[in-house]
């Protein structure tokens, strides 16, 4: 039994505007998406969604709000990923370039829903309407859903 990789997504909201980076290299290359990554041994999730963001856009923030959770399966590995969606308003620093990713703000009507993982033309209008989501989605390679579902929910 191989357990579920735990992975954290972060997405910076202001008012009619989120943050995006685009994946420079590794897993989600050429797409853009929240911050976000592996969480470590010895961190929460929570901590590890800190981390990430810090690490790839060079912002910190002291509070993150759970909004998603989202399980994705490869055809073909044993391994599920275990995404915890998050998101926060509150933050210092400026946006900044690192080797992982290149930070973009996008209008709220304007998300590059093309040039994003397939499954998030999905959930991210319920993101954007501040709701809290829980899903499910089989991929077969990296850009075809073989079946999904998904559900806003009152409580994570
Ligand atoms: C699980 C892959 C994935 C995905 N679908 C397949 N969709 C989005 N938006 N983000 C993803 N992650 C976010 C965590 C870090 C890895 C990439």
């Amino acid at each position: 039994m191989v357990a579920n990789k735990v992975l954290t997504l972060v997405l910076i909201r202001e008012a009619s505007r989120v943050l995006l980076g685009m994946k420079k290299r590794g897993f989600g290359e050429g797409r853009w998406n929240g911050f976000g990554g592996k969480v470590e041994k010895g961190e929460t999730i929570l901590q590890g969604a800190i981390r990430e963001l810090r690490e790839e856009s060079g912002l910190q923030v002291t509070h993150l709000d759970e909004v998603g959770r989202l399980m994705f399966e490869f055809i073909g590995d044993p391994q599920l990923l275990e995404v915890h969606v998050f998101t926060g308003t509150k933050y210092t620093g400026v946006p900044t370039e690192t080797n992982e990713m290149r930070p973009c703000w996008y209008a709220v009507d304007k998300i590059p829903l093309k040039e994003m993982w397939p499954d998030d033309k999905y959930w991210f209008p319920m993101f954007l309407k501040g709701s809290k989501f829980s899903g499910y989605f089989k991929f077969e390679g990296h850009n075809k859903i073989l079946e999904y579902d998904l559900k806003e929910v009152e409580k994570l």
